[in-house]
């Protein structure tokens, strides 16, 4: 990917290809196969502790089923309209925006295929995101209109995968990474929510949803295991106070693992950059070395 000083796609670059968003350098989608497994909640604090690091993030819920990010990161204002586009929330470092902003609370949406097209379309058309290093974007769980919509609409630099241990939910993993495979768009990983529980009175680990599911997924499909996150009430009380758990108790080996998790993420990303770069001059070189034909 050709870039400008900063890091985000040139503007030119981003008009050649429509589906990039000018000044957005990695989009991430962060799927799972099913419901519950704790997707927003690995989604906010990866995209919290990128953000620690310094790096420009934001953070788009299209999971117009169950828009809970706002709730997550602590923000209840709508964000304000300019020239007919939508600034984003900012919270805790991060832009924000979210389907949960334009629908009324407690109202139960019937997304039919055309809309939720045009919803997410719009999320990313009418947004001012400005320049990012990342934009993760939380995904309705499942294989669906929402997940083909974004393959279709935006350059993904790739996808990562939620997941708890146990096969029932290794299954759906499974099934999801090869619709993203199908598309050809990039895995660059499983995340193992709800791992272990550490009991806080005698310290014993116990493994409630099986143990080691998601790094033997990875190992299967052969693709990055990123890491895995116990399961623990800080975490679920970070979500509800709108306090993710990478900065409520930083000092946790929960945040910890977050962070690590993040940092592999990052490192994904550019390994794949370097990828990219590495294949476009070996097709360069490629090029130079063979004879012209003459024809
Ligand atoms: N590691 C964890 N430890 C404790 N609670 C957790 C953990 N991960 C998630 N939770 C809690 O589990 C519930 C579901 O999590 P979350 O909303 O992140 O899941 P999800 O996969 O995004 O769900 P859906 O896609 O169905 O909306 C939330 O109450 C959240 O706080």
């Amino acid at each position: 990917m050709a870039e400008q000083q900063g890091g985000a796609p040139h503007q030119d670059e981003a008009a050649a290809k429509p589906n990039m968003i000018p000044g957005v350098k990695h989009v991430v989608a962060i799927s799972s196969g099913k419901g519950g497994v704790g997707k927003s909640t690995v989604s906010v604090n990866l995209a919290v502790a990128l953000a620690l690091t310094g790096a420009k993030v934001g953070l788009l819920d299209a999971d117009i089923y169950g828009p809970n990010i706002p709730m997550m990161m602590g923000v209840e204002k709508t964000p304000e309209q300019k020239d007919g586009k939508i600034a984003p929330a900012e919270s805790h470092g991060v832009k924000l925006i979210s389907m949960g902003f334009f629908v009324p609370e407690d109202t139960a949406v019937v997304w039919r295929g055309p809309m939720v097209h045009t919803a997410i379309q719009q999320l990313f058309r009418d947004v001012l995101w400005g320049d990012l290093d990342y934009l993760l974007i939380d995904l309705p769980p499942g294989t669906g209109d929402a997940q083909l919509t974004l393959t279709q609409l935006v350059s993904l630099s790739g996808a990562v995968t939620v997941t708890t241990p146990q096969e029932v939910a290794l299954h759906d993993v499974r099934k999801g990474m090869m619709m993203f495979q199908k598309v050809n768009v990039p895995l660059l990983g499983i995340v193992e929510n709800m791992s272990f529980f550490l009991c806080g009175h005698c310290g014993e680990r116990t493994e409630i949803f099986s143990h080691g599911g998601g790094e033997r997924a990875a190992e299967k499909l052969g693709i990055p295991f990123l890491g895995r996150v116990p399961i623990d009430p800080a975490i679920r009380a970070g979500g509800d106070t709108g306090n993710p758990i990478v900065v409520a108790k930083p000092d946790s080996p929960q945040a910890q693992a977050f962070r690590e998790i993040a940092a592999k993420l990052a490192a994904a990303l550019q390994t794949g950059e370097a990828g990219a770069a590495k294949s476009r001059i070996a097709s360069l070189l490629d090029k130079i070395k063979r004879p012209a034909t003459g024809n």
